[in-house]
């Protein structure tokens, strides 16, 4: 049977990477799809800025919308503090499932747990059924068609509250127009923007960070 090409960039850590280590999972996913196949993972260079917003948030508890591969769930799981709790949806179970492998490779499974579905069906669940309050740091990075939605679903359910950091990966490629409009004009977030490069392509990318004014 033929691999997906995540199937072979989860071969490729497998085959090269020093299994119980983070960062080796994501020098080898980075330089797999430097040199072989590009892939939408969030990149070592927007996985910088990545980095230091999670250092400086230092969140217990959080939440990735779009989980692909595992890339920035390992990059993220691999800075939380013991006890931190990580949610990472995903609506594709071939994606799920790759993710799973990688994280489980990492070492990085009993900080990270993955949810497949919908986010639109499991963000209103995250507090009755996984017994979360409020959320201290959501990774968006999913259908940029969702951002949005998602954003107000995250206020509807009371899962946001004073300080809260919303990061949203592409809002330049493959751009989130609407979702910068409504962060940036709706009075709710204090809206800041990272300018960088789309993952293994010198085309510009950016993040864009709204924290929740509460
Ligand atoms: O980081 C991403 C990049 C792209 C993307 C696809 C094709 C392009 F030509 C350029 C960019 C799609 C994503 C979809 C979901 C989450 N992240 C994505
Ligand atoms: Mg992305």
């Amino acid at each position: 049977m033929n691999q997906t090409k995540e199937q072979r960039v989860l071969q490729y850590v497998l085959d090269n990477a020093m299994r119980g280590d983070p960062q080796s999972v994501i020098d080898n996913i980075d330089r797999y799809c430097h040199e072989k196949e590009w892939a939408m993972n969030v990149g070592d260079q927007k996985g910088l800025i990545l980095d230091n917003i999670v250092k400086e948030t230092n969140p217990s508890v959080c939440l990735e919308l779009g989980t692909y591969c595992g890339y920035s769930a390992v990059r993220i799981a691999r800075l939380l503090k013991p006890g931190t709790r990580f949610f990472t949806v995903e609506f594709n179970p071939e994606f799920a499932a790759v993710a799973k492998q990688m994280i489980e490779f990492a070492g990085v499974d009993d900080k990270v747990q993955i949810l497949e579905g919908n986010t639109q069906d499991i963000i209103p669940q995250l507090k009755k059924k996984y017994e979360v309050d409020t959320l201290d740091f959501v990774f968006v990075d999913h259908w940029k068609d969702k951002y949005t939605p998602d954003t107000k679903l995250l206020e509807k359910c009371n899962l946001l509250r004073k300080g809260s950091v919303i990061l949203a990966d592409n809002v330049i490629v493959p751009g989130a127009p609407d979702f910068l409009e409504y962060v940036r004009t709706c009075g709710l977030y204090d809206c800041t923007n990272y300018p960088s490069f789309l993952e293994y392509m010198n085309e510009k990318d950016a993040l864009e960070k709204a924290v929740f004014r509460g």
